[in-house]
C-alpha cells in the first residue's frame, strides 16, 4: 500500500522542518523526508557548530584581555577535542529536540534519499511516497575549483569534522563562511591564511564597515592575502600541502585547506526532471512570490530557491507556505525577502540590515540619501591594550530622513541588530532614533545619539 500525505517535504532542513510542523499544526497530514541528518545545514554543519566555535574564539580572546581586567590566569593549552565533543552533544540534543517535535505535532519523520517519480509521488528506500503537496527544501553544498590538487582541500563540513587543530591553514573565499572560518581558526591558535579574489573580503557590504574590518584584520586575525587566486596544490607523503597561487605567491606547510568560495544547489539527483520542475542555469528551483514551482502542487523553500541564503529565511519562507495551504485564514502568506538582517560572526560580529550607501545613493540618488556614521572605542577593550575601533552607520533617506539602512562592525552588534531591525522594517526614521533614550553605557545607544 502506498504512503499518503496532505503535505511532504523533501530534506529535513530548516526549511523542511518549519514547513512540515507548520502544516501538521494547521491540521494537515505532514511527513518530511531526510537522507543525512535532522536538523539539515544550520543544525550539522552550519550555523551551530559555526557559533559555537566562534564562541570558543571570543573565550580566547577574552583570556587576551582578563591581565588588563586584572586577572592572573596561566593558560595551560586549547584542546580542540573537548571543544568538538561538546559542540557534537550540543547538535545531538538539538536532534532529540526536533524528534520530539515532531512525535507532538503529529510530523512523520522518514528517513532516506527522495527522488520524484511524477508531480506527486517520490520514491525512497524503494518505497513509493504520494502527496497532494509537496516541497523542494533540500539545500546546497559547498563549490570545490577545479585547480590541480583542490581535491586535498575540505569544505566547511569538512572544517567540522576537523579532529585536530590544524598549525597551519590556509581559508579561500571572501564571503561570510570564509572570513568566519579563517578567524575561529586565528583566534584558536592556527597560523590562519584567508585567501580572496579581489581587494577585500565581504565585497558586497557597506564599504566603511570592510574598511573595519580590514583595520581589524590587520590589528589582529588572520593574515590577509587580497587580489589572490590559487592556482595548484602540491601534497607531501607526510600529508602537509603547499598552496601555489596565481601571482606566484607559495604558502608551504599547511595542513589544512578550506574551500569557502560559494554554495550550489543540490537537485541534481533528485529525478526533478520526472516532476516537470524547472531550474535556474546554476540549478535553483525557480518559484514565485508564493513559492510555487512551474508545477501545481510543488513548491521550494530555503537555499534551493537561491534567495537569501539564511537559515530564518528558510524557516519564515516555510511556514507562510504551510499557512498558505493549510490555514484558511490566511490565503495570501508569503515572504517578503527585502530588509532581510543578518550577522557575520567576525571578530568582532558585522550585523547589517538594508542599504548599502552605495546601494541607497544608487536607488534613491545622491543628494536624497545622508549618512550617519560614528568610529569608537567600545569600553570592552577600551580598557585593555588591545584597543580596537567600533563602526556604526545609518542610511537615511528623504527629507523625513526614513532609516533605510543600518551597519555595524563592533562587540556585542550580533545581539544589537535585533531590535534595530524591527524599528526598520516599521519605518523609523532618524528623529525616532533620536526620540529613543540611550541606553548607557552600551555599543548600542551609539545608533540613537549619532550626529
Ligand atoms: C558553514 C555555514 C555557516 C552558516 N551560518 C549561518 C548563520 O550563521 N546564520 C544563518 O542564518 N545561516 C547560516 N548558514 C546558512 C544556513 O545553514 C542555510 O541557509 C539553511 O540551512 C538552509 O536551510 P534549507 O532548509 O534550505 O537547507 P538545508 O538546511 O541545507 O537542509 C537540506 C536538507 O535536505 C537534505 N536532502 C538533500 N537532498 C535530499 C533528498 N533527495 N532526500 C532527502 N533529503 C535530502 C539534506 O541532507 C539536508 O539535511 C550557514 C551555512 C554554512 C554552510
Amino acid at each position: 500500500m502506498t504512503r499518503h500525505y496532505d503535505y511532504l517535504a523533501i530534506g529535513a532542513g530548516s526549511g523542511g522542518i518549519a514547513s512540515a510542523n507548520r502544516a501538521a499544526i494547521r491540521g494537515a497530514k505532514a511527513a518530511v523526508i531526510e537522507a543525512k541528518a535532522v536538523g539539515g545545514t544550520c543544525v550539522n554543519v552550519g550555523c551551530v557548530p559555526k557559533k559555537v566555535m566562534w564562541y570558543g574564539a571570543h573565550i580566547a580572546e577574552a583570556l587576551k584581555y582578563s591581565e588588563a581586567y586584572g586577572f592572573d590566569i596561566k593558560q595551560n593549552g586549547f584542546d580542540w577535542k573537548t571543544l568538538v565533543r561538546n559542540r557534537e552533544a550540543y547538535i545531538e540534543r538539538i536532534h532529540g529536540g526536533y524528534k520530539r517535535g515532531f512525535e507532538s505535532n503529529g510530523v512523520e519523520y522518514i528517513e532516506g534519499f527522495a527522488r520524484f517519480v511524477d508531480k506527486n509521488t517520490v520514491e525512497v528506500n524503494g518505497e513509493q511516497i504520494t502527496a497532494k503537496h509537496i516541497t523542494i527544501a533540500v539545500g546546497g553544498r559547498a563549490i570545490v575549483p577545479s585547480c590541480e590538487g583542490a581535491e586535498y582541500g575540505i569544505d566547511s563540513d569538512g572544517f567540522f569534522a576537523l579532529e585536530e587543530r590544524p598549525n597551519k591553514a590556509v581559508v579561500v573565499g571572501a564571503g561570510y563562511i570564509a572570513v568566519e572560518i579563517a578567524g575561529v581558526l586565528h583566534a584558536l591558535g592556527s597560523d590562519s591564511h584567508l585567501l580572496v579574489r579581489r581587494d577585500r573580503p565581504l565585497r558586497y557590504f557597506d564599504e566603511d564597515i570592510t574598511d573595519a574590518l580590514l583595520e581589524r584584520l590587520e590589528l589582529d586575525g588572520p593574515t590577509l592575502h587580497t587580489n589572490t587566486v590559487v592556482s595548484k596544490v602540491e601534497k607531501d607523503e607526510q600529508g602537509i600541502l603547499t598552496v601555489h597561487t596565481e601571482a606566484g605567491e607559495v604558502i608551504e606547510d599547511v595542513d589544512c585547506l578550506v574551500w569557502a568560495i560559494g554554495r550550489e544547489p543540490a537537485t541534481d539527483k533528485i529525478n526533478l526532471e520526472a516532476a516537470g520542475v524547472e531550474v535556474d542555469p546554476v540549478g535553483f528551483v525557480r518559484t514565485d512570490k508564493y513559492q510555487n514551482t512551474n508545477v501545481d502542487g510543488i513548491y521550494a523553500v530555503g537555499d534551493i530557491t537561491g534567495e537569501a541564503q539564511l537559515t530564518p529565511v528558510a524557516i519564515k519562507a516555510g511556514r507562510l507556505l504551510a499557512e498558505r495551504l493549510f490555514n484558511p485564514d490566511l490565503p495570501d502568506a508569503h515572504m517578503d525577502y527585502t530588509q532581510i538582517p543578518t550577522i557575520v560572526f567576525t571578530h568582532p560580529p558585522i550585523g547589517t540590515v538594508g542599504f548599502t550607501e552605495i546601494e541607497a545613493c544608487a536607488k534613491y540618488g545622491e543628494g536624497n540619501v545622508k549618512i550617519y556614521r560614528s568610529k569608537f572605542a567600545a569600553m570592552y577593550n577600551a580598557v585593555t591594550p588591545h584597543r580596537a575601533l567600533s563602526t556604526f552607520k545609518l542610511v537615511c533617506t528623504g527629507d523625513e530622513e526614513k532609516v533605510v539602512g543600518i551597519h555595524g562592525i563592533g562587540e556585542g552588534m550580533d545581539e544589537i541588530l535585533q531590535g534595530f531591525a524591527v524599528a526598520m522594517k516599521m519605518g523609523a526614521t532618524k528623529a525616532d532614533f533620536d526620540a529613543t533614550v540611550a541606553l548607557h553605557p552600551t555599543s548600542a545607544e551609539e545608533f540613537v545619539t549619532l550626529r
